[in-house]
């Protein structure tokens, strides 16, 4: 019994308003988004949020789901169980974002089953969370499609209308007691939409409780819900029972004057088209429509005011009273909720394994890319064939030019396939790390390895076709030695895109600032210039190229030549010191740039 009373939530929120600052070239000025909006909901009771585009359904949701978090822009308070927001409550809320946002190469079963490996408590073993996954498929009927991929806009999978309901599964696998989901029926066929909403209402008569935002809905969506907030430009125009919404209208003067769905009977008083609208007399003259559009607008925006304090005069002073009475709950229940701590579903090293499987499944379509594979192959032969067995006992036959091309090579690939990491998971890392579903470190840690073994697989078969066809220095030493000077540099060069990635977070301008970056390491990389001016100077030890090319260098010509056109060779401690801070200093950078990333709406 206890058990079922500390998942229950009551959700209040009152008197709540919302500004955002809008910056201009010139003026600074504010936006009210939300004025004073005063309502509650309980377990078992499923509440639509109504208005609309542009009212404030998404940004109140927001607000109620503890994604808006700049506090110096919201006022009024919102209270779960009595409490206010914590980050405990995190691992309590689903939330159904508008935009689906899922891994398009996963499998619905996937995809269901990562989620419940790592969102659901840890007293749970392994095998309880993939039956879980189970049954929420089988609860959401996706039985047919559990094997299709997700799909996305380049790869078909799924429809819209399956894509949604794996998205509600991904929150309710959880059991939240607070499900919060944004138009989960928008571009839905009427059919689908009423079975999404039929769900939800099972939801909450299991005890949970459920706030929908919904554009349009049919009569029949309408009449499935228990209560209703209808808001019109920010305001609150109605909060109560749905099914008492029309007689309320009725009974400041608002009827349809045709026989039509109550959703857009509601639709049309929030935004002020009066048409096919009785409206009281003492307003007919105020809001004579007329054909201009200043007029039209005028019209509109007496209306909404005639509509706001109508509710604020009739029904708002009782609402807040009801919301004022203590709730009778349990100190435990409400415990619960103010408690700081964050409960993870899996260990650190479980969330690692099971993001590192993720990932490769996730990218198992371009892992083994032939293109990849040819485009390094045939590259490493084209050089072969230049430096064809070249005599390395001359400066005429010097290898140098194809030692800083090995350098430079693999120097580049990497940054620009590494800057690509953060920014594209971008939204999914937002919208998990919103739900706590792991530790950022996890997370980083899974996704900065998962990619290794390809990136290291490559310039093995990159060497052993160039090494032999140029007539390197034979050898295992010289050859390893080379291999793992390559390693070297294919991971700091990795470090810098990730970090370059992580901090801009926009692919555009992380491929403008890493090839600058990458050219200036190249050019200062100790092949193309050699007298460098002091004052300048220093940038070269910053570039992983000229580290690379001479312990390249070292490898191919120790104890036979002490410069190599103006490279002194020396012990190589230093390259290997700078290369080893590089490979942690720039993954160090890209993890701190992540922490700081703002989440998910601001959470
Ligand atoms: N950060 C912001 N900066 C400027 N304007 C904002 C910001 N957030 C919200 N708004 C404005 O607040 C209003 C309400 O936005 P919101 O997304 O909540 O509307 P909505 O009712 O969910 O609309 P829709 O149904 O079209 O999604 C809009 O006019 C929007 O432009």
């Amino acid at each position: 019994m206890l058990t079922i009373l500390m998942e229950m939530m009551i959700l209040q929120f009152t008197d709540v308003t919302y500004k955002v600052v809008i910056k201009g070239m010139t003026s600074t000025r504010e936006k009210d988004i939300l004025n004073g909006i005063t309502g509650c909901v309980n377990p078992g009771e499923v509440l639509a949020l109504m208005g609309p585009s542009g009212s404030g359904k998404t940004t109140l949701l927001n607000l109620l789901g503890g994604r808006l978090n700049q506090s110096s822009n919201l006022g009024g308070s919102v209270t779960y169980n009595d409490q206010p927001y914590s980050k405990s409550l995190k691992s309590r809320i689903g939330f159904v974002t508008q935009d689906d946002v899922l891994f398009p190469h996963l499998t619905v079963r996937e995809t269901l089953t990562y989620a419940a490996l790592l969102r659901l408590p840890s007293s749970l073993t392994r095998e309880e969370k993939t039956k879980r996954a189970i049954d929420v498929i089988q609860e959401l009927g996706l039985e047919r499609c559990q094997d299709t991929i997700i799909g996305g806009s380049f790869v078909r999978g799924v429809s819209g209308g399956e894509r949604k309901r794996v998205s509600i599964g991904n929150e309710i696998i959880i059991n939240p007691s607070l499900l919060f989901l944004d138009e989960p029926t928008s571009g839905l066929d009427s059919t689908t939409a009423l079975r999404i909403v039929q769900m939800l209402q099972e939801i909450a008569e299991a005890g949970k409780t459920v706030i929908t935002t919904i554009h349009q809905p049919s009569s029949r969506l309408f009449h499935k819900f228990d209560k209703l907030v209808l808001l019109g430009k920010g305001s609150l125009l109605y909060f109560g029972k749905a099914s008492e919404v029309m007689a309320y209208f009725s009974s400041i003067g608002c009827n349809p004057l045709l026989a039509m769905n109550p959703a857009e009977f509601l639709l049309d008083l929030a935004n002020g088209n009066i048409n096919d609208v009785s409206v009281p007399s003492e307003l007919e003259d105020k809001v004579h429509v007329g054909n201009g559009e200043a007029e039209t607008r005028n019209c509109e925006c007496i209306f909404n005011q005639y509509l706001v304090e109508a509710y604020e005069t009739r029904v708002a002073k009782r609402e807040k009273k009801k919301l004022l009475a203590p709730i009778p709950l349990d100190e435990e229940v409400k415990l619960k909720v103010s408690s700081p701590k964050r409960l993870w579903g899996a260990t650190w090293w479980e969330q690692y394994t099971i993001l590192y499987c993720r990932g490769i499944k996730e990218r198992r379509h371009d892992y083994f890319s032939w293109l990849r594979i040819t485009q390094v192959v045939s590259t490493a032969t084209i050089l072969g064939l230049l430096w064809w067995q070249s005599d390395t006992s001359s400066p005429k036959g010097l290898q140098a030019g194809l030692l800083f091309f090995i350098a430079v090579f693999w120097g580049f690939f990497p940054v620009f396939t590494a800057i690509f990491t953060f920014p594209q998971e971008r939204a999914v890392l937002s919208k998990e790390r919103s739900a706590d579903m792991y530790r950022l470190s996890a997370y980083f840690m899974a996704r900065t390895t998962s990619d290794l073994p390809l990136d290291l697989v490559l310039p093995v078969l990159f060497l052993l076709v160039v090494y032999f066809m140029a007539g390197l220095k034979m050898g295992a030493g010289p050859f390893f030695l080379t291999m793992i000077t390559v390693f070297l540099c294919i991971v700091a060069a990795q470090g810098l895109g990730l970090a370059i990635g992580a901090s801009l977070m926009d692919m555009k301008k992380a491929t403008t600032l890493a090839s600058v970056t990458v050219m200036t390491f190249m050019l200062a990389g100790g092949f193309f210039v050699n007298r460098i001016p002091v004052f300048i100077s220093w940038i070269r030890y910053m570039s992983f190229n000229y580290h690379t090319y001479k312990l390249l260098l070292k490898v191919q010509y120790e104890h036979r030549m002490p410069v190599i056109g103006g490279t002194r060779i020396d012990s190589g401690l230093e390259e290997v010191c700078a290369l080893v801070a590089m490979v942690f200093g720039y993954r160090l950078l890209a993890y701190i740039s992540l922490r700081m990333m703002k989440l998910q709406s601001g959470a």
